[in-house]
């Protein structure tokens, strides 16, 4: 699904009128009904509208029109409605204007009252910051929330305040329990401090004909989407058909890693998980991960040249190919990596494996000069925002800002990679410029290894015949649903998750994805 910004938005309100006669009100009448009709569907699963009380806060332009027009549906479905005009300071519920010297007070009432408060102040069209009024009457509803948890407030297209450009919002902004966005999905949602406004998202259809699509390269990425790059488990098939995957992971200190990985690749369905360990090594491996077999390489003193050449006899035939997670940083395995790389480069696109690096296979890398002439065609790299800044020259990357974005477009494109940049609302970019962001995050995986879950998820996809980029992209996306998963099934509600814990949930994560709503 696409994302927008405010002139791509209003780009495509222009289009839509100019070709298709559709007009502001017209859209504005589908937006509102879609958001009565959200509000209906997927906010009340445990009430019924009948009786349930619904403030409306009305601003001046357009986002008011929807509020006005949302207000209307349900009213017609029997909730109990009341709405407060922000400009005119005129407060009318149950269609009766209130009279008298204290509208302040019976507001007050109203939203004591509210089971609902729908925030329909500022949209898109917000020019400057929030006058000391409006301010105030979202301070009511926060105090409001903080003695009960009851009051529920959803906002219209985005929280009024809100820059859907950047994410950064006025002192005067409330988070929102559900924001119902129209059309698409507004790029602000996708940082900080925004994103933590937006509460759960839902994205209205204001009846855009289908061939008006707006020109961003900026797509949130969507389990119906990734339910379609999926691969076809033909039932005429082997483990063959489903190809095999090597990992060179893993090292003394850190020997879970290629377990966790390795894992992670088969439980998306590679059909083969091959782990190029040391003697020393496998016995740890043998006996907690049967279903892999094992690439034997000679032990980390060796030379670098045997090592890596150990390897590179190993992999002929091998659709996927995860370097570093555990791996360590040695000069000697820098140039394991180093002759590795030059193998691959060699290879004719049929033949070559197609290559993640992660961890310290990208805390080697950024050792070097211009590491990223090295890689391979189709490489993935994934990088959290440390290495990220080792991989840029040691800037400083942020876990979830807007500048996240521009620096993953730039450097996809420099480096010709496809790359996955974690973090909160983790951004995949490729080489053609093409980004990808992932709405779903979870705080939970944030522990060691689930770094290593997504590695192998990724290098799973890629032995199965994914394009990089699609590979990232699912993995990415369902890396999170599995967290979700664990959190749901396990009951974790802050704490705890172990990276293991995932993996059994991940094959549950790629059937749901047939039946997810975004
Ligand atoms: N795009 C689409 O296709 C569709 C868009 N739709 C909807 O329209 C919304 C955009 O509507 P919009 O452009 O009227 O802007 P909106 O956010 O309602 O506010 C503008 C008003 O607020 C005022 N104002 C501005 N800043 C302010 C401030 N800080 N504090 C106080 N006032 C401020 C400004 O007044 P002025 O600057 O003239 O004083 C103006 O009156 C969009 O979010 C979506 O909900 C849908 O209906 C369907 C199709
Ligand atoms: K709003």
């Amino acid at each position: 699904m696409h994302i927008v910004t405010i002139s791509e938005m209003r780009e495509l309100e222009a289009q839509a009128e100019s070709r298709y006669g559709l007009t502001s009100p017209i859209l504005m009448q589908n937006a509102g009904k879609s958001a009565a009709d959200l509000f209906e569907a997927h906010l009340l699963p445990t009430y019924s509208l009948k009786g349930l009380k619904v403030l409306f806060l009305i601003g001046p332009g357009n986002n008011g029109g929807d509020g006005l027009v949302m207000a209307e549906h349900l009213e017609h479905a029997g909730v109990l409605i009341s709405l407060y005009y922000w400009k005119d300071k005129k407060l009318v519920v149950a269609g009766e204007q209130q009279q008298g010297p204290d509208i302040h007070e019976a507001l007050k009432t109203q939203i004591h009252n509210a089971d609902y408060v729908i925030d329909a102040l500022l949209g898109t069209g917000r020019s400057r910051p929030m006058p000391e009024d409006m301010r105030d009457l979202l301070a009511l509803v926060k105090t409001e929330r903080e003695q009960r948890d009851d009051l529920n407030v959803v906002a219209i297209d985005l929280p009024s305040g809100l820059n859907a450009d950047t994410g950064e919002v006025d002192p005067g902004s409330i988070a929102a329990n559900t924001t119902i966005t129209l059309a698409y999905p507004k790029l602000g949602f996708f940082f900080f401090p925004g994103r933590d406004y937006i509460g759960d998202l839902a994205v209205g259809d204001i009846g855009l004909p289908d061939d008006l699509q707006p020109s961003s390269k900026t797509e949130m990425i969507t389990g119906q989407q990734v339910h379609k790059l999926l691969p076809e488990r033909p039932l005429n098939s082997n483990k063959g058909t489903f190809g095999k995957v090597m990992l060179l992971c893993g090292s003394l200190p850190y020997p879970g890693s290629a377990f966790l990985a390795g894992s992670s690749a088969a439980r998306v369905g590679a059909g083969l998980v091959t782990l190029a360990v040391t003697e020393k090594m496998l016995p740890f491996y043998a006996s907690s991960f049967h279903e892999a077999t094992f690439a034997i390489l000679p032990e980390e003193d060796a030379e670098s040249f045997d090592r890596a050449n150990a390897l590179i006899e190993k992999l002929a035939g091998y659709k996927a190919l995860l370097v570093g997670p555990g791996l360590g940083q040695s000069a000697n395995t820098r140039e394991v990596i180093l002759q590795v790389l030059e193998h691959l480069r060699s290879l004719p696109d049929k033949e070559r494996p197609r290559l993640v690096i992660d961890a310290d296979g990208l805390n080697n890398l950024s050792a070097l000069e211009r590491w990223w002439t090295l890689l391979p065609k189709d490489t993935v790299i994934t990088p959290h925002p440390g290495e990220m800044g080792r991989l840029s020259a040691g800037i400083k990357v942020s876990g979830g800002n807007i500048e996240r974005l521009e620096l993953a477009r730039t450097k996809a494109r420099e480096w010709q990679v496809n790359l996955v940049l974690k973090g909160s609302c983790t951004i995949l970019a490729n080489p053609e410029g093409k980004i990808r962001i992932n709405w779903w995050g979870n705080p939970a995986l944030a522990t060691a290894g689930t770094g290593d879950v997504l590695a192998g998820m990724i290098s799973g996809f890629l032995a199965q015949g994914m394009p990089s980029f699609d590979a990232a992209t699912a993995a990415v996306y369902l890396h999170t649903a599995a967290a979700d998963l664990v959190n749901e099934y396990m009951n974790i509600e802050r704490a705890g998750l172990l990276a293991s814990d995932l993996l059994p949930y991940i094959p549950m994560t790629l059937v749901n994805t047939e039946f997810s709503e975004l």
